[in-house]
């Protein structure tokens, strides 16, 4: 296997010392100086490996490791104006330092949306320790789309699934039944 999940995944997941009362830190930008710096108030919830293409990956990885957390709770402290949004038309409006193209956080702001009121962050971007680890990979099938050789799936996949994370092409089964409850509810079919 000489695909580069992500460099936070070689270790399995020690890189994760997940931690039960952690109650946030702080997300910086890779910038030699001048940091976008993002002051996250709470534990990340449902961190997981995305095969997306969209989702911001470190330089020569697979795979982007990426959690939500309440919107309320994140707050740009330092140099926000060196951000832009990569999308404006997606649904997760990701927003980027202009000089080193990391994603800072991605805001959902459609209401009807069913992570509405989530962002989306990276806690690599933090030297704080005790963020919540990943749980599963999403969007799997997706890195196809990004150069990644069919004939290398099956290794991709129980790589991840030795390192204790099931696969999905999607997202977990778990978020996918909210994104499910959510359109019921939008169509008056919802039953609980
Ligand atoms: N095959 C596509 C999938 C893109 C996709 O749907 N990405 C998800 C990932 S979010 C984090 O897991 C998504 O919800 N995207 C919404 C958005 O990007 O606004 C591809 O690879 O591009």
């Amino acid at each position: 296997m000489i695909t580069n999940l992500h460099p936070k995944l070689t270790n399995g997941l020690n890189d994760y010392p997940e931690v039960n009362d952690f109650s946030g830190g702080t997300l910086q930008c890779l910038c030699e100086s001048n940091k976008v710096e993002v002051k996250i108030d709470a534990q990340t919830l449902h961190n997981h490996a995305c095969g997306c293409s969209k989702c911001w990956k470190p330089e020569g990885a697979t795979f982007s490791l990426v959690a939500v957390v309440p919107s309320e709770k994140v707050q740009v402290i330092h140099n926000e104006d060196k951000l832009a949004i990569v999308d404006e038309t997606a649904a997760i409006q990701r927003h980027f330092c202009k000089e080193c193209n990391a994603h800072m956080f991605g805001r959902i702001e459609n209401k009807d949306h069913a992570f509405y009121g989530l962002d989306f962050v990276h806690t690599e971007l933090s030297a704080d320790k005790g963020w919540s680890a990943p749980q599963f990979a999403a969007f799997v099938s997706s890195i196809i789309e990004t150069g990644t050789p069919t004939s290398e799936m099956g290794d991709i996949r129980k790589t991840l699934n030795d390192l204790g994370l099931p696969t999905y092409d999607v997202l977990s089964p778990e978020l996918m039944d909210v994104i499910s409850a959510k359109a019921a509810e939008l169509n008056g079919t919802l039953k609980k």
